[in-house]
């Protein structure tokens, strides 16, 4: 045994034998462990697997039983909703098949679908009978609108008509009703809607006299939005010759273009603002920018219209905005938001309206010489129609109700809202949910209308149309607390162009087409125009005296 100094007797080396015993034994101690560290992975996953099947599980009994109680809809992804499908079919930044699209899934799903888009839940409603529960039963809860760029841009952040709410909203509607949208007051511009109409009459006159084509949108978009501008802004601005400000009708009408091409193009990622980081075509920073010029715009037309404002006696809409708020409870945003509104909502509408119904009459020419002989039997030869006769032209009363039936300017609501979750027929329908109503789909019904795409005015030659509207067969202007308030006005100014033009002028197709060459395909966004514009050949029909002015 060996000893070593101070260290006492150190141990025997190992036998061989003991070698190897203690050899197999750490071999084994380090299968154990590592058997053991294996096992304490595994039970790790086991729990991780169980966990998350639970977790699963749950998200997908809750989304069921949530699914359960939404209306029917398309396929939905976990988070994604149907938001795969809609990229692979219309795209993510397009809005030209859009509409189109969600009116075909809700041809396929029902009347009322649900549609989930990532963070954002849609309900489109498609039939009169559920439009109803939505516009009447229903109206207090879902007359909200969701956020969006168009509103927090174009709406002045909100505080415009379309997109304002409660007490702001009510005054503004209270206000414009009062002094803007009853008869009584859009009456006293009556000579202001004449003019323009007759400046559109000499006007075509003119072309038709150096032998040129007529684009019927170019002419009527003129003459609806000369006359809402000078009911709204007053004539000074629009002619004057000022340098020292930007004002005048050119920037006007590239702003009122530019307001209206953007706020009408919907893309998926208007819908959902959980999507505007995939913004990358920068469409919140055109609209940021369009923003800044409308406001430079309107604050120059405010600041002039307060410094030559006579208060015994408004000459516009906008001096009644002014007088009423002396006290200041009208922000300046709120002002410039609704003459935004009201002048890009009306102008548009009132001008695809009356292309719609002369492309439809220009391809039925019967009809189009049936009621230029009702004119012509009412008004005589001598002079050119008056608005006072309107009520005398029945059958002409017709083809305009049929003309908003068949092709409503706006064919789908401006989504709606619900705060709180609201039962709709059988379904309940989540808080926060954006609702459509689809106008066009519900004037289209078959089970409500025979043939429901050809036009027909003879629908409404015995019928009165106020009460197809109360029984919700058709709603060209909305219904409830968001009804168009500017219906009455549109109506009698699309009445007042589309006779002008009927009783002024034959018209035809241009040469080389026929009457059903003329296609009827619908644009996308939100006011739905012809796609191509209508451009046709004017032949005049009156005495040369009724044309000058
Ligand atoms: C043929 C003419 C017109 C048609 C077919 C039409 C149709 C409509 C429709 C369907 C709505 C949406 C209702 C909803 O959200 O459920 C609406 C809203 C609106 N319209 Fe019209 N409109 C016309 C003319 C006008 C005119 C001439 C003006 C103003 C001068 C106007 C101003 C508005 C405004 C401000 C809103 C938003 C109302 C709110 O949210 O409270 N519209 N219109």
């Amino acid at each position: 045994m060996a000893q070593a100094v101070g260290l006492g007797r150190l141990p025997a080396p190992l036998s061989e034998e003991n070698k190897a015993w203690m050899t197999n034994q750490l071999e084994s101690y380090s299968t154990w462990q590592m058997n053991a560290a294996g096992l304490g992975r595994a039970l790790y996953i086991l729990a991780a697997v169980v966990f998350s099947a639970v977790v699963c599980f749950e998200q997908y009994s809750k989304r069921k039983e949530r699914l359960s109680k939404v209306p029917p809809g398309p396929f939905q992804w976990p988070y994604l909703g149907s938001l795969p499908y809609l990229i692979r079919t219309v795209g993510l930044r397009s809005s030209t098949r859009l509409r189109e699209k969600i009116t075909e899934l809700a041809m396929k799903h029902g009347p009322l679908m649900f549609l989930q888009i990532a963070d954002t839940q849609i309900v489109v409603v498609s039939s009169g009978k559920i439009a109803k529960e939505v516009l009447v039963a229903h109206d207090a809860e879902f007359y909200f609108r969701p956020r969006c760029l168009v509103g927090k841009y174009l709406g002045f952040d909100s505080t415009n008509m379309a997109f304002a709410e409660g007490r702001n909203h009510w005054r503004l509607r209270q206000l414009c009703d009062k002094h803007l949208f009853l008869p009584e007051c859009f009456a006293s511009y009556g000579h202001v809607q004449k003019q323009e109409a007759e400046k559109m009459l000499h006007s075509v006159w003119e072309a038709t006299k150096r032998g040129e084509n007529i684009s019927v949108r170019h002419t009527v978009i003129t003459f609806a939005r000369n006359s809402l501008c000078r009911m709204l802004l007053g004539t000074a601005h629009l002619d004057i010759e000022n340098t020292s400000l930007e004002f005048n009708k050119e920037t006007l009408i590239t702003l009122l273009d530019e307001a209206f091409a953007v706020a009408g193009e919907t893309t998926l990622i208007d819908l959902t603002p959980g999507l505007n980081w995939l913004d990358f075509h920068g469409r919140e920073q055109k609209m940021k920018y369009l923003r800044r010029r409308l406001e430079k715009y309107f604050q120059e037309i405010l600041d002039d219209r307060s410094q030559r404002l006579d208060r015994s006696e408004p000459e516009a809409f906008v001096d009644v905005l002014l007088s009423l708020d002396e006290d200041k409870t009208l922000s300046d945003e709120a002002m410039m938001g609704v003459l935004l509104d009201t002048l890009v909502a009306g102008t548009y509408s009132i001008s695809a309206s009356v292309e719609w119904a002369l492309t439809e009459l220009v391809r039925n020419p019967t009809m189009l010489e049936n009621v230029q002989n009702e004119i012509t039997q009412v008004v005589g030869p001598h002079h050119i129609v008056e608005v006072t006769e309107f009520s005398q032209l029945s059958y002409f009363q017709a083809i305009v109700k049929e003309t908003l039936r068949l092709h409503p300017a706006m064919p789908m609501s401006i989504p709606h809202m619900n705060k709180v979750a609201t039962p709709l027929s059988s379904y309940e329908i989540p808080p926060n949910t954006s609702v459509v109503v689809d106008y066009a789909a519900i004037g289209r019904d078959s089970e409500i209308w025979p043939n429901p795409l050809d036009f027909d005015p003879r629908r409404f030659t015995d019928t009165d149309a106020a009460s197809q509207i109360d029984s919700f067969k058709f709603l060209p202007f909305g219904y409830g607390r968001r009804v168009c308030p500017g219906a009455n006005l549109g109506l009698r100014l699309l009445q007042l162009g589309l006779a002008h033009l009927v009783q002024g002028f034959d018209w035809i197709p241009i040469e080389g087409q026929l009457p059903h060459d003329i296609d009827i395909k619908e644009s996308s966004g939100a006011i739905c125009f012809k796609s191509t514009p209508l451009i046709l050949r004017a032949i005049p029909r009156l005495a040369s005296t009724l044309y000058e002015i």
